[in-house]
């Protein structure tokens, strides 16, 4: 049976206690689309995922898998999960763990293409225990491909990736998706929505502030960049979001013109001036913050160090 969504909420909001993790939140994700969802610590991207995957409900609003109760065992079928968080029974070998997963699955992917995708390769009879931490992440995600699912839904699938680790996993992904795979993700790595996703649904604080392509995002927050170099900035008015490298300054601002004025009129010392457009994770920053860290600034971080 097809359906017009692989997964949906309408008008879905979630309590826990007097938190409202979600409140009011509307999506749907379409056969073979590749969807990132954005938001800082807190914002209720898990809960999402978890309402959407049945491992709760919804306090109020509905949620839909392959057109149905995603708690129905038999709608559940089509999915693939990888939680932020997962356990492997440490001593069974890599290939006796996928094994035992496909064989859950009527048409599993042969367990070495598997493993071979996920960068994996001459891993298969190693106890999961003795694997690295990037190497268990990569086998945790391959885990919820092995059945070859219509709808993958994956929390953080890099998270604790290093660079090159990560590049394989996007691939794999990007491999899947390729094949008519639909994927639902989060990631703290501004750059890996970026690189990965077409669409791109930012949440903070329980609600959608943003759903659509990348360039559509951008173009939701009218910001600019003004990169300089200088020793002693002082503290100018209309700046969203500052940071450093070095002496290297980048201002996020709403009014360049303005910001320049202010520069000038400052008296600062500055040189090699620069103004672009807003990044993915300036407009994702502009949308969730005025200034407060977030994991945006995290991706900045790891992005400069990587
Ligand atoms: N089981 C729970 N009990 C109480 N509060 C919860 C529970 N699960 C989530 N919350 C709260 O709901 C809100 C949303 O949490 P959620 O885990 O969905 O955010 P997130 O966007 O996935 O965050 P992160 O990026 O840190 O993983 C937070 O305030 C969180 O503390």
């Amino acid at each position: 049976m097809t359906h017009e969504h692989h997964a949906r909420a309408v008008g879905v909001s979630r309590n826990f206690g007097t938190v409202r993790a979600l409140d009011s939140v509307d999506l749907d994700v379409a056969p073979g689309e590749l969807v990132g969802l954005l938001g800082p610590n807190g914002a209720g991207k898990t809960t999402l995922l978890n309402l959407l995957t049945g491992l709760r409900t919804p306090t109020s609003g509905r949620v839909e898998l392959f057109g149905g109760d995603p708690r129905t065992p038999r709608n559940r079928l089509g999915l693939g999960v990888t939680p932020q968080e997962t356990g492997l029974p440490e001593t069974l070998r890599v290939h006796e763990i996928v094994d035992f997963v496909g064989r859950h699955h009527r048409n599993p992917l042969p367990t070495h293409e598997l493993l071979e995708q996920f960068g994996l390769t001459g891993l298969e009879r190693r106890q999961s225990g003795s694997l690295s931490g990037g190497q268990k992440r990569r086998l945790t995600v391959a885990l919820a491909l092995v059945g070859r699912p219509k709808l993958a839904v994956l929390d953080e699938p890099t998270t604790g990736l290093d660079v090159e680790a990560r590049h394989v996993l996007w691939e794999a992904l990007r491999q899947y998706h390729a094949l008519g795979g639909t994927l639902l993700l989060t990631s703290h790595y501004l750059e890996e929505i970026e690189a990965l996703a077409r669409r791109v649904i930012v949440v903070d604080r329980g609600r959608v502030l943003a759903d659509g392509s990348q360039e559509y995002i951008k173009s939701r927050v009218d910001t600019r960049t003004v990169s300089l170099r200088s020793a002693a900035l002082p503290d100018l008015p209309g700046v969203v979001h500052r940071e450093h490298d070095g002496d290297r300054i980048r201002l996020l601002t709403r009014d360049a013109d303005q910001l320049i004025r202010e520069l000038v009129t400052s008296g600062a010392d500055f040189r090699d001036l620069h103004v672009a457009g807003a990044t993915l994770e300036e407009a994702f920053m502009t949308l969730t913050n005025d200034g407060t860290p977030t994991n945006a600034d995290v991706a900045t971080v790891d992005r400069s160090t990587s």
